[in-house]
């Protein structure tokens, strides 16, 4: 069983827990009645980097990174710093997340929001839109293609956009097919947790400039954005080092203006 494997399982029987207390039918309904979510892509072909920032509170592969007691707090000064947008982890067991955080989230900043689960089942896509999110996650280590293909059709019916996560070339080509319009390499392999920088440079290549390009994870220093911007990332996806630090409005800028080194 991978890491991966174990975490979906968790996700799983949370997801039991939720759907006994509130019928789809309901979820559906508050997705309807939620104001309309916003647009992500334009903002994220804007020639300047974009920083999506995330709200992660703990990781299996690092344990605890940042208490964060008010979310919408830290949200509200990555928008000041410039953050195109803002990921929020719900994932409970692993990362400490909740739904609750992407509520205060979206209820505090203006810039479109990403759910960032384990999407597995149709119920999280509703849930997302009811509790705000104009973005989800879509991992395609996690999915087969019949789910990638009918998550991503579902995902644009509720007025969304996925960001769809790869990490091998083989997941950039089921990307590709499956029609992903923003496509994220995460440096993380979610197999096995080990991170390499390398893995976004190694698959910019084949991704190719229809989709927008997204590096994730492992992004730590100014250094890793200027290279990350030079191999063509569009947009960075960015949680551990902008909760550590203590000033995350400050390190948004020093990413964007690095990357303006990393591209000229
Ligand atoms: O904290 P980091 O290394 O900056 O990573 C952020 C983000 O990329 C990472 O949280 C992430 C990327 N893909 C995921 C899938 C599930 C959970 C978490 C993730």
């Amino acid at each position: 069983m991978t890491v991966l494997d174990d975490i979906i399982a968790g996700v799983r029987e949370d997801l039991h827990a939720r759907t006994a207390l509130t019928p789809l039918a309901d979820v559906r309904r508050a997705a309807e009645s939620a104001p309309a979510p916003l647009e992500i892509v334009p903002r994220l072909r804007d020639p300047r980097l974009a920083v999506i920032s995330e709200v992660k509170r703990s990781s299996p592969s690092k344990g605890h990174l940042a208490d964060i007691a008010d979310p919408a707090e830290l949200a509200a000064s990555y928008a000041a710093g410039g953050a195109a947008a803002i990921s929020v982890l719900t994932e409970q067991r692993r990362f400490n997340g909740r739904l609750d955080d992407l509520d205060a989230v979206r209820a505090r900043v203006d810039v479109p929001v990403l759910r960032k689960d384990f999407m597995i089942d149709e119920y999280q896509f509703f849930e997302a839109r009811a509790h705000g999110a104009d973005l989800v996650l879509l991992i395609v280590a996690a999915l087969d293609d019949a789910h990638l293909r009918s998550f991503l059709t579902l995902t644009s019916d509720l007025g969304m956009t996925a960001l769809v996560e790869t990490h091998t070339a083989e997941e950039v080509d089921r990307a590709l097919e499956a029609g992903a319009e923003v496509i994220g390499v995460n440096n993380r392999n979610l197999k096995t947790l080990d991170v390499d920088l390398a893995a976004f440079g190694a698959l910019a290549g084949r991704i190719g400039s229809d989709a927008v390009k997204v590096a994730e994870s492992g992004i730590l220093t100014a250094a890793d954005v200027e290279l990350l911007a030079s191999q063509g990332a569009d947009a960075i996806l960015v949680g551990e080092a902008l909760v550590r630090h203590g000033d995350p409005a400050a390190a948004i800028s020093e990413f964007m203006a690095a990357a303006e080194r990393g591209i000229r």
